[in-house]
């Protein structure tokens, strides 16, 4: 048992549920948290970053900061960081677990070194991600590199000096941000041309944003195509607030769309650079009831959603929170310019397809989109269980090692007709540890089998 109470490894059996109700307080934001607290290791001094993730991403990254030199200490809900500045310890071996943005901004950072060596304890997912645009673009500065193929593990050796680079933000906008993150640090900044089909501007916004907390002078153009960040800067030490967790929460708002009652979530300011609070807007657009006051949302769940057609990559942590509302939605959902969901902790186009078939939805794919026809509009073996058709259930489903492939699944449970198991829901601790214990406390009911302690 772990300190949740929940096993250490378990499938989870989702019960189904006729409402959900009650209150809760987003949790922090885990983009935010990797940010702060990297950001608070290159500063020299102590910062406070307030209210941290208690996610595995964070605690790979504090971890990883840890063994870098940096003082990390605890408090309460706040990680009081003692910053190594521009001199990471050279010669040690960091292992960020499953976390893509960990990894390849430390990646970025470790140019400072005079060698660094990831490794990851996750060869099936993290290790199967792509890193050589980043390897890449970190040779063409000076770095010397080695990689099994552009994958981990991974041996990085600075020092560079900076100037003008090309770095591709076409397969995922973490090599740009690992970049901007050393910039300010080189002697003469960097010069950044991000090339390709730029995805997910809105992280390259919040490592600026980051950038500015910490007192570093940056210039972009509005498309971010170019990036200018001047060198022999210094990260400013002091206080930073972790804003609430808009990803992890757009789960929390479909869940409560697709079910009678009403949830009041706290915590998301609607002045914030995370793409997903576009979910509101898209579950809106949905048919969902969604208020806001301030910084709550209040969903009043149940109503009759309907499909939609958007490009999913401004909010791409949302898609799979997103795609349970639209397997109840009438008519057929499509999310386009999603390719880099392939490359995340599964392919999360080919994978949600093939487990919504499981399931008896219809739903296909194209190399950049995905899309799911709703329940409601066939009633294809949906059965009418209190507001709305239901999915049969009563089958095992695959969480596929992803955090967000077992929120997406575990909604759907909860509006089946029958329980549903989702195998591996323990890697939900990947950036939500709570989130069984949060829908519980809404009225939903889960059962926990622990599996034979395998890793991962
Ligand atoms: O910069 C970040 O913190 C992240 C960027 C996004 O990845 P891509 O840029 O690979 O789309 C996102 O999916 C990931 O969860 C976190
Ligand atoms: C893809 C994700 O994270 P990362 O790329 O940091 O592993 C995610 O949180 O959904």
């Amino acid at each position: 048992m772990t300190q949740d109470g929940m096993p250490e490894q378990f499938d989870v059996i989702v019960t189904p549920a006729r409402e959900l109700r009650g209150e809760l307080r987003a949790q922090p934001s885990k983009n935010y948290t990797t940010r702060y607290l990297l950001a608070a290791a290159l500063a020299e001094g102590e910062t406070r970053v307030v209210g941290v993730a208690t996610s595995e991403d964070a605690a790979a990254m504090l971890r990883c900061l840890r063994d870098w030199g940096a003082g990390v200490d605890l408090v309460g809900e706040d990680a009081v960081i003692r910053g190594f500045g521009v001199r990471p310890r050279p010669g040690v071996t960091l292992n960020p677990g499953n976390a893509g943005a960990v990894a390849r901004f430390l990646m970025g950072v470790s140019a400072l070194t005079t060698r660094t060596t990831f490794v990851t304890d996750y060869p099936d997912s993290l290790g199967r991600r792509p890193q050589g645009d980043l390897l890449g673009a970190l040779e063409r500065l000076g770095a010397q590199v080695s990689s099994d193929g552009g994958r981990l593990p991974i041996t990085i050796s600075g020092p560079v000096r900076g100037g003008p680079l090309e770095v591709s933000a076409e397969r995922s906008s973490q090599y740009a941000s690992a970049l901007m993150f050393l910039a300010p640090l080189l002697p003469q900044g960097l010069d950044l041309h991000l090339t390709g089909d730029i995805k997910s501007h809105a992280p390259l916004r919040q490592t600026l944003d980051t950038l500015s907390a910490f007192g570093i002078r940056w210039t972009a153009t509005e498309d971010l195509r170019r990036v200018t960040v001047p060198g022999a800067q210094a990260y400013r030490p002091g206080r930073v607030l972790v804003p609430g967790d808009y990803p992890g929460s757009a789960a929390i708002l479909a869940a409560a769309a697709l079910l009678p009652g009403e949830v009041r979530l706290s915590n998301l300011r609607e002045d914030d650079l995370q793409g997903e609070k576009e979910a509101v807007n898209v579950l809106r657009e949905m048919g969902a009831d969604i208020a806001r006051e301030g910084d709550t949302l209040t969903v009043r769940g149940g109503r009759p959603l309907r499909a939609v057609r958007r490009d999913g990559d401004s909010f791409t942590d949302a898609v799979q929170a997103l795609t349970a509302a639209a397997a109840f939605a009438r008519g057929q959902t499509t999310w386009e310019n999603v390719a880099t969901l392939r490359l995340k902790e599964c392919d999360r186009i080919s994978d949600t397809r093939a487990e919504l078939e499981r399931l008896g939805l219809r739903a296909s794919e194209t190399d950049s989109s995905l899309s799911v026809e709703g329940l409601d509009s066939e009633e294809r073996g949906a059965e009418a269980l209190g507001r709305g058709a239901r999915l049969p259930g009563g089958v095992r489903v695959s969480g596929h090692g992803d955090h967000r492939m077992i929120m997406l699944l575990t909604l759907l449970g909860l509006r089946a007709a029958a329980p549903l198991t989702v195998s591996g829901a323990h890697h939900i601790r990947k950036s939500y540890p709570q989130f069984f214990r949060h829908l519980e406390s809404l009225g939903a009911k889960f059962e926990y089998v622990a599996l034979p302690d395998e890793r991962p």
